[in-house]
């Protein structure tokens, strides 16, 4: 008998989801609550220098062992570019995102159907230029595992052109991840030690 029997992609992606949950959550609680925020406290420049000066950029409300997002927001809003998180209508509608007119703000955000704050449904919808965008675990050519909705593949496939950067912890990085057809590549991923530039960039840029 084969001591290990194929299992398929989406079964190994819900084991590899597990453990670098795991993983994330045990580095980010060993790191003290004041210091998590600084180690996200800006861009790198070689991102900023990717991101022209009218572009909507959209980033994501973070959980307690994500990345946390929130400095960039500011950062971006103090530098004149229009802010924007993802909105769910429903748990059936698809991802979309909208504006988040002030990201000093968080008391404007409503919980959505999933539990996450997002802007209220009079805010304007709108398409960002740039996503940056939170994950389980990455490699370094860009693959990404995401939490499991496809929310993010889904929308990339109707806007392929957006620049897509993901934001991680070391202990996020994978040696390979389970590639299935929908997936869409980051172009870049920032963690608090390295930036990744991967192919998916290079191609952008010829
Ligand atoms: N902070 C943050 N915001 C985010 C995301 C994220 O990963 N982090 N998302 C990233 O996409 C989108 C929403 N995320 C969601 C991810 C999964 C499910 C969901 O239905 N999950 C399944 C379980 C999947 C699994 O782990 O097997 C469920 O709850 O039944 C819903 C929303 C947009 N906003
Ligand atoms: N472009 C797409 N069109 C249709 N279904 C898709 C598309 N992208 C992903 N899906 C479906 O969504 C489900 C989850 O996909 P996947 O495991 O890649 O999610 P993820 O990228 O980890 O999640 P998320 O982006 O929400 O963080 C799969 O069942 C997949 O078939």
């Amino acid at each position: 008998m084969d001591p290990s029997p194929p299992t398929d992609l989406s079964e190994e992606k819900t084991r590899l989801r597990k453990a670098f949950r795991v993983a994330r959550r045990e580095h980010v609680d060993a790191l003290p609550q004041t210091m998590r925020a600084l180690l996200f406290l800006r861009p790198p420049v070689p991102v900023v220098q990717k991101i022209p000066e009218a572009a909507i950029v959209g980033l994501y409300f973070p959980h307690a062992y994500e990345a946390p997002a929130l400095s960039y927001a500011r950062w971006f809003h103090e530098r004149g570019h229009s802010v924007a998180l993802p909105r769910f209508e429903s748990r059936e509608a698809a991802m979309a995102f909208h504006r988040w007119d002030n990201p000093l703000d968080e008391e404007s955000l409503k919980a959505g159907p999933f539990g996450m704050p997002q802007p209220d449904s009079d805010t304007d919808s709108v398409v960002p230029d740039v996503l940056f965008m939170p994950l389980v675990a990455f490699t370094a050519n860009g693959q990404r595992l995401g939490q499991g909705g496809g929310h993010y593949d889904r929308w990339l496939e109707a806007y392929p052109d957006t620049l897509t950067i993901g934001l991680a912890w070391d202990v996020q990085l994978a040696e390979s991840l389970p590639h299935e057809a929908h997936d869409r590549p980051l172009a870049m991923v920032v963690t608090p030690t390295r930036l990744y530039e991967t192919p998916a960039l290079q191609k952008r840029d010829r």
